[in-house]
């Protein structure tokens, strides 16, 4: 029996992929959202101890986690959202040359290609390349989508555009869609280096215990290459 996600030791070659953009005073921002500043209260550069800045920012920059309460006056904030989501088994989706809302049917082309296997988490890539100032032309993900794959038993997806909804829109279907579903978010990775197939995501959340979202460092781990090939497809339901 081949080697599962969480068993296999670490140094079996597996290469770790930063998905997630810097973060600095010119990391795009949400027009009319918080951009990134910083100032330095302590510091080493004068006659201190220790350097330390403060922080000003929206949560929802670079890579990151909306809580249910983003878009729900009754849902969770992102510190007591449950974590097992943002670990885990992945499946990364080119949808770069799909018009509009990420939608099913190139996810179900995928699975089909690569063997049948669809995993917990779902991430969908629609830039061809990671836009470097704000894009107001993202693609959503479809509540079609969001309705497939819960119904599948999926838990996380995540985009590289800046929101589950067009920019326009005022009834945040598709973030409805996630949260009416359990299913957790994940907005703004950059998926410039990644290949369609299976990975092991990582993407904690931070425990800010009333906030609306928060930035994740989100990397991908190689899986075994017995684990990314379709010769796995359909051992694991995990
Ligand atoms: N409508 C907004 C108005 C102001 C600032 C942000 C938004 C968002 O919708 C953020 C986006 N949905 C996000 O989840 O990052
Ligand atoms: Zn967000
Ligand atoms: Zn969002």
């Amino acid at each position: 029996m081949v080697p599962r996600i969480g068993r296999h030791t670490g140094d079996s070659g597996a290469r770790l992929i930063d998905i997630s953009p810097p973060i600095s005073e010119s990391t795009p921002v949400w027009p009319g959202d918080t951009a990134f500043n910083r100032a330095v209260t302590s510091d080493l550069g004068g006659s201190d101890a220790v350097t330390i800045n403060r922080i000003t920012t929206t949560p929802h920059i670079g890579a990151h986690a909306d809580a249910p309460a983003h878009t729900r006056i009754d849902g969770a904030p992102i510190g007591s959202v449950p974590l097992g989501p943002y670990l885990g088994e992945a499946l990364v989706v080119d949808m770069t040359g799909v018009d509009g809302a990420a939608c099913i049917k190139p996810v179900e082309e995928t699975v089909e290609r690569l063997g049948g296997h669809l995993p917990q988490r779902l991430i969908l890539r629609t830039y061809p390349k990671y836009p470097s100032e704000w894009e107001n032309d993202f693609a959503g993900v479809s509540p079609d989508l969001t309705h497939w794959f819960a119904d599948r038993g999926g838990v996380l997806i995540g985009i590289d555009g800046a929101s589950f909804d067009p920019m326009d829109s005022k009834t945040m279907d598709g973030h409805h869609a996630a949260s009416d579903r359990g299913v957790a978010i994940l907005e703004g990775l950059c998926l410039d280096d990644v290949d369609e197939g299976y990975y092991e995501l990582i993407a904690l959340p931070l425990k800010f215990l009333d906030l609306d979202a928060s930035p994740v460092r989100a990397v991908l781990r190689t899986l075994p290459s017995s684990l990314s090939t379709p010769t796995h497809a359909g051992e694991e339901s995990s």
